[in-house]
């Protein structure tokens, strides 16, 4: 009886042992490794924050392509560039939007539920679909908003912030294209566009933004919305591209009924369109435009000599948009600068995989992981950038025929996939209408006279540069 027993547990011993080591089996994933750290509960935060270059660096070295990181508090897988593009792709296992939540808390910002999806359409459709319309509109408010902020500089001026001034600068088409000619003009609402971005840091801050938006907009809409139920048909809307497009929304405008449209939406809407256009495209600007007075001896003579060709074949009219196509020097070094303005990691993207996603690779990472992607393994990659691939070369993209707005494995700035940045081709003619236009009127240096600082990063993001700059007009500028 005794001996009976003891087999019965015996068995049920090695069945259980099996039964582990087959869950074991089953529940174990082929995981990234995980980078060795020494401080628990730290991790690689530190690192992070104040050596992240290195951190990346090494890591890569040691463990290979895919690794991760345990950084504020959490795993977090780092990509490299074979699998970069195996996330902008499969868009039903990784999201951004859910990503970008670590460093953003839009949820926190935003109280509305305005939808992300109708702010790509408008700028699909109504934005870029009429890009060529809208170049004659961009180019006068470039060229009002330069008079304004930079202005005739016949004696040297010095712009001691550069990047504030950009961004007074695109606040102003930013605003046109997105309000309309009716209420653009009014500073407070310009302020919000050039402000907004730093809600972020504030206690419940869009409201403040919100009620200026939803004060400037609010007689306009009550002007368009009367003036089409009266004239109905013959009714002709103004160009104000998101704005127009919600009114014509009948859940956000219901019988052209000026006390029932959602304004806190449509105001919400505008802010997030605010939030994603303004600081990426005058970041970029100011970035181009320390690059032309770093590479001046290089560059400078030859995209001049490009942008009084093109002023010449148009006789010092307004640009179309076939003239800024032309500008393919000028295109290729704003595409090297903003090759070059990326962080050293970029875009989390979160797992949103049933219960784990397996790399192409092999290896396993759960749902809710974060991914981030590795960019400079991809922009220091010889077989992707070409020869010197971490220096400036202003025709690296010329010489392979590929414009800015093009998205390529090499180029990681607008994402990739089905959400890339839908709004890369009206930030690219911005920057680009500015810079020929500085190229022509201005001499452009440093105050003191000396190279601009080289690169340095705070965590993975490039530190913004903060040299003052001198604009003079040239002598030879003929209006
Ligand atoms: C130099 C300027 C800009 C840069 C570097 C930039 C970069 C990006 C990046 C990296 C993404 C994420 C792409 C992804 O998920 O793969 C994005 C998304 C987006 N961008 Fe831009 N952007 C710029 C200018 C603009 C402008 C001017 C607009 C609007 C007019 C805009 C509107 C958007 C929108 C709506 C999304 C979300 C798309 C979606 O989730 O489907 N961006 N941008």
């Amino acid at each position: 009886m005794i001996k009976f027993t003891q087999d019965i547990y015996i068995q049920s011993f090695i069945i259980g042992l099996i039964l582990a080591a087959v869950y074991f089996r089953l529940s174990r994933r082929n995981e990234p490794p995980l980078v060795h750290y020494r401080t628990p509960i730290i991790g690689h935060t530190w690192r992070f924050l104040t050596d992240c270059e290195n951190l990346i660096l090494e890591s890569r070295k040691k463990y290979g392509e895919t690794f991760s990181l345990y950084v504020f508090g959490q795993i977090m897988t780092v990509v490299g560039k074979e699998s970069t593009h195996e996330i902008f792709k499969k868009d039903q296992e990784f999201c951004f939007r859910e990503g970008i939540k670590m460093q953003l808390p839009f949820q926190h910002i935003f109280s509305y539920a305005t939808s992300i999806e109708k702010n790509g359409r408008i700028i699909r459709e109504f934005i870029i679909g009429k890009l060529k319309y809208l170049t004659s509109r961009l180019q006068k408010n470039i060229d009002k908003a330069m008079d304004l902020y930079i202005g005739e500089c016949d004696e040297p001026k010095v712009i001691r912030d550069p990047h504030k001034t950009l961004s007074q600068i695109v606040s102003i088409p930013v605003a046109n294209i997105i309000v309309g000619d009716e209420c653009y003009e009014h500073e407070d609402l310009l302020e919000t566009f050039r402000t907004l971005t730093n809600a972020i840091f504030g206690w419940n801050p869009m409201s403040k933004h919100r009620n200026i938006i939803i004060n400037r907009i609010r007689p306009v809409v009550e002007k368009r919305l009367y003036d089409k139920k009266k004239l109905g048909d013959a009714w002709v809307a103004p160009v104000s591209y998101a704005l127009q497009y919600y009114l014509d929304d009948p859940e956000l405008a219901p019988d052209l009924d000026p006390n029932n449209v959602n304004y806190n939406y449509i105001a919400e809407a505008i802010g997030r369109l605010v939030f994603v256009s303004m600081g990426t495209t005058s970041g970029g600007a100011t970035r181009a435009l320390y690059d032309l007075i770093d590479k001046k001896k290089e560059y400078w003579q030859v995209l001049r000599q490009e942008a009084q060709e093109i002023n010449k074949q148009c006789n010092g009219n307004e640009l179309t948009s076939d003239d800024i196509a032309k500008m393919v020097k000028l295109d290729s070094f704003v595409k090297e600068s903003l090759r070059l303005s990326n962080g050293i990691v970029a875009l989390p993207h979160k797992c949103i995989s049933e219960s784990y996603y397996t790399f192409e690779n092999g290896y396993q990472i759960p749902r809710g992981r974060i991914a981030i992607l590795n960019i400079i393994d991809t922009n220091r990659d010889v077989e992707l950038q070409g020869q010197n691939p971490e220096e400036f070369h202003a025709n690296r993209h010329l010489e392979r025929n590929s414009p800015a707005t093009r998205l390529e494995r090499n180029f990681l700035v607008f994402g990739g996939g089905k959400h890339a940045c839908p709004g890369r081709a009206l930030a690219v003619n911005e920057i680009k209408i500015f810079l020929h236009k500085v190229l022509l009127k201005y001499d452009v240096r440093t105050e003191t006279g000396e190279d601009i600082p080289i690169k340095k990063y705070l965590g993975p993001i490039p530190r913004p540069i903060k040299t003052s700059i001198i604009f003079e007009k040239r002598k030879d500028y003929v209006n």
